[in-house]
């Protein structure tokens, strides 16, 4: 992380796909789900930055969703990837907009933007004598990894409702979503009649989230750590095998100072994982990090 005495005015922003806040001194993540609007709250969220915390300006941007199964039924601008890009657009004149995977069948949408540091040396120019601040420091390391599964076991789903658990705790052990990342202080929920949220930290700062939509329909299930590894495989092993998806996928997003860097190199060796089989991959390098997507199928499918 940058510091610059007291003075910090930039942070960082990323969007998910569920619900959960996550605030810390320069950053702020927010995942919704169904038919809220995350990206109204845009233009409030930079103002309150500025006023509560003096924070002029955001240094890099996440917006990420994985294609929906009915965007007919989501409220504006969330209806297509092409208006929450002309959004994000008018406030970003330096965002860029990618869909990886297959745009017929299952893909994940992105609008990012990084600084790279220039906003910070445009900010502290004066402070730092023009050297540049890759000079100063180089970044804190980052990661984050997500697996956004589908097609769920409704044996598995049946623990996420009222009838089979009597409350979130139930559930959480039940299912073994206690053993995925060991340790975390987890705080979690049960919804009426059906639903599962959870959110967890550990003392080393890293952070877990889930989120549980047992309906047959449109079983759904999303995992999502900041948890830094240099081989993600037993983890996606662990989660794959707790929540048992018809198909996931998974993004993993690492800057250069991070241990994930060479985890691509690992989830390209991965055609299999236990019974699931990898049908696309992809991989990005952004200014400040690499990105890797993949999906993976339940075979015979
Ligand atoms: C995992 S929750 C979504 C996260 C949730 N909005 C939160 O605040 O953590 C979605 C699942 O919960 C169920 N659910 C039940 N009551 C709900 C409520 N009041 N809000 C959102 N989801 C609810 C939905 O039917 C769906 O299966």
């Amino acid at each position: 992380m940058y510091h610059f005495g007291d003075q910090i005015c930039l942070f960082y922003l990323f969007f998910f796909s569920e619900s959960s806040m996550f605030v810390s001194r320069r950053r702020w993540i927010l995942k919704t789900c169904g038919t809220t609007t995350p990206l109204q709250c845009l233009e409030p969220l930079l103002e309150m930055a500025e006023k509560i915390a003096g924070y002029t300006d955001v240094e890099e941007l996440f917006y990420s969703r994985k294609n929906y199964k009915r965007p007919e039924l989501q409220v504006s601008p969330h209806r297509a990837f092409d208006e929450e890009v002309a959004l994000l657009d008018s406030f970003f004149d330096d965002g860029r907009a990618y869909c990886l995977g297959s745009v017929n069948r299952d893909c994940w949408f992105l609008y990012t933007l990084s600084r790279g540091g220039e906003a910070l040396q445009r900010h502290f120019g004066t402070l730092i004598q023009q050297r540049p601040v890759a000079a100063i420091a180089p970044p804190d390391p980052d990661q984050t990894i997500e697996i956004l599964m589908t097609e769920m076991d409704p044996q598995v789903m049946a623990i996420f409702t009222k009838e089979d658990s009597m409350n979130a705790k139930e559930a959480t052990e039940k299912s073994g979503i206690q053993n995925i990342l060991p340790g975390m202080k987890i705080d979690d929920y049960l919804f009426a009649p059906c639903g599962y949220s959870m959110n967890g930290i550990s003392k080393n700062g890293y952070y877990m989230t889930i989120h549980i939509t047992p309906e047959r329909e449109f079983s759904y299930v999303s995992f999502e750590s900041n948890v830094a590894a240099t081989n993600y495989g037993d983890l996606i092993a662990r989660v794959i095998e707790t929540f048992q998806p018809g198909k996931f996928i998974v993004t993993l997003f690492a800057n250069k100072s991070s241990p994930a860097f060479a985890a691509a190199r690992e989830l390209d060796r991965a055609e299999e994982i236990g019974e699931w089989q990898r049908r696309d991959i992809q991989y990005c390098r952004f200014q400040s990090y690499d990105l890797t997507y993949a999906q993976y199928c339940k075979f015979p499918s």
